[in-house]
């Protein structure tokens, strides 16, 4: 039933940003040419709508919008996750839906955020976007945002049902990752969140990673992930240490969003300031982005000739 499941999904994604215009609203043109910026570097997919891709800053079309252009540009190329929680049971249900119908092929949720619910209110809330799709689920669980922790019992009952195969973890221990892979059993996929700890979580058990920062330097996640494969670990170790910098300088601007996609812009895809109250970068920034996008490019250049 499940056992296919880990080597058809397993591997590297982009928690992809949110791509507008220089008034703020969604810009298809320039989502697309996101999307297909990333093809052809090594990704398996993308994770679009999560918390890097602002979807739960965007209203139920805008968030529409945004993964009805990625669908259009890279349906079959890359492999498509998307984030569906949103507030109210009904518009993530509504969301799953729609995700469905233009061809996605994975739904993921946050539980509901601000009131603080009981663990069988959060489980309802997902089993409702389970049920509304034929979509496989993946559990988002980010308790430092959502102050939810997704127990492993709950982890136990859900991943019972064939449709939920695999759970991203934000969460910070590495143990608590491992006892999700545990506890999900044979054909049950665990997603590294932390970029600044993939090592660390594919060495503990995850299948692959998802994150925010990959897009600034997918290449450089891409062979991370490589080298683990191969068994090359110190050199992983090196090339951990080296993407853990740049992290650290990208963490030290007004809002990590913000500097990724002011990297963006550099690197020649216009996505737009990250939307309010998340705070742009400010013209003082400039000069040291772009000293780090130089910095982030020539690792790319290392890592991706030879070597
Ligand atoms: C809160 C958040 O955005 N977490 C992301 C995903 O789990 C990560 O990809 C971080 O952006 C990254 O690890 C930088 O701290
Ligand atoms: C980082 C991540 O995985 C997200 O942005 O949802």
């Amino acid at each position: 039933m499940k056992s296919d499941i880990v080597s058809r999904y397993q591997g590297i994604y982009i928690a992809m940003y949110s791509a507008y215009d220089e008034a703020g609203n969604v810009d298809q043109e320039r989502v697309k040419k996101l999307a297909r910026y990333y093809v052809g570097k090594g990704v398996k997919g993308l994770y679009v709508g999560g918390s890097s891709g602002e979807g739960i800053l965007q209203n139920a079309e805008e968030r529409k919008q945004v993964l009805e252009a990625v669908m259009e540009e890279v349906q079959g190329e890359l492999t498509i996750i998307v984030h569906v929680g949103a507030n109210s049971t009904r518009e993530s249900v509504e969301l799953a839906k729609h995700a469905e119908t233009v061809g996605a092929d994975v739904i993921s949720a946050v539980p509901s955020i601000y009131y603080r619910l009981p663990e069988a209110a959060v489980e309802n809330h997902w089993q409702h976007m389970i049920d509304s799709t034929n979509l496989p689920f993946i559990i988002y669980n980010i308790p430092q945002t959502t102050g939810f922790t997704l127990s492993t019992g709950l982890l136990a009952k859900l991943a019972k049902q064939d449709k939920v195969i695999g759970v991203k973890m934000s969460g910070e221990s590495t143990f608590e990752l491992q006892q999700y892979k545990e506890t999900g059993g044979e054909g049950f996929l665990v997603f590294n969140g932390p970029d600044e700890q993939f090592l660390a979580g594919r060495i503990m058990g995850a299948d692959g990673g998802i994150g925010g920062t990959y897009g600034v330097m997918p290449e450089l996640f891409v062979q991370l992930n490589r080298l683990f494969m191969d068994n090359r670990i110190e050199e992983a170790q090196t090339l951990q240490t080296k993407v853990n910098g740049f992290i650290k300088r990208l963490l030290s601007y007004p809002s990590l969003y913000g500097a990724c996609k002011y990297i963006l812009n550099l690197q020649g895809v216009a996505t737009g300031a990250p939307r309010l109250p998340l705070l742009p970068v400010r013209p003082e920034h400039h000069a040291s982005l772009a000293e780090l996008n130089k910095d982030i490019e020539a690792a790319i250049a290392q890592y991706t000739n030879g070597e």
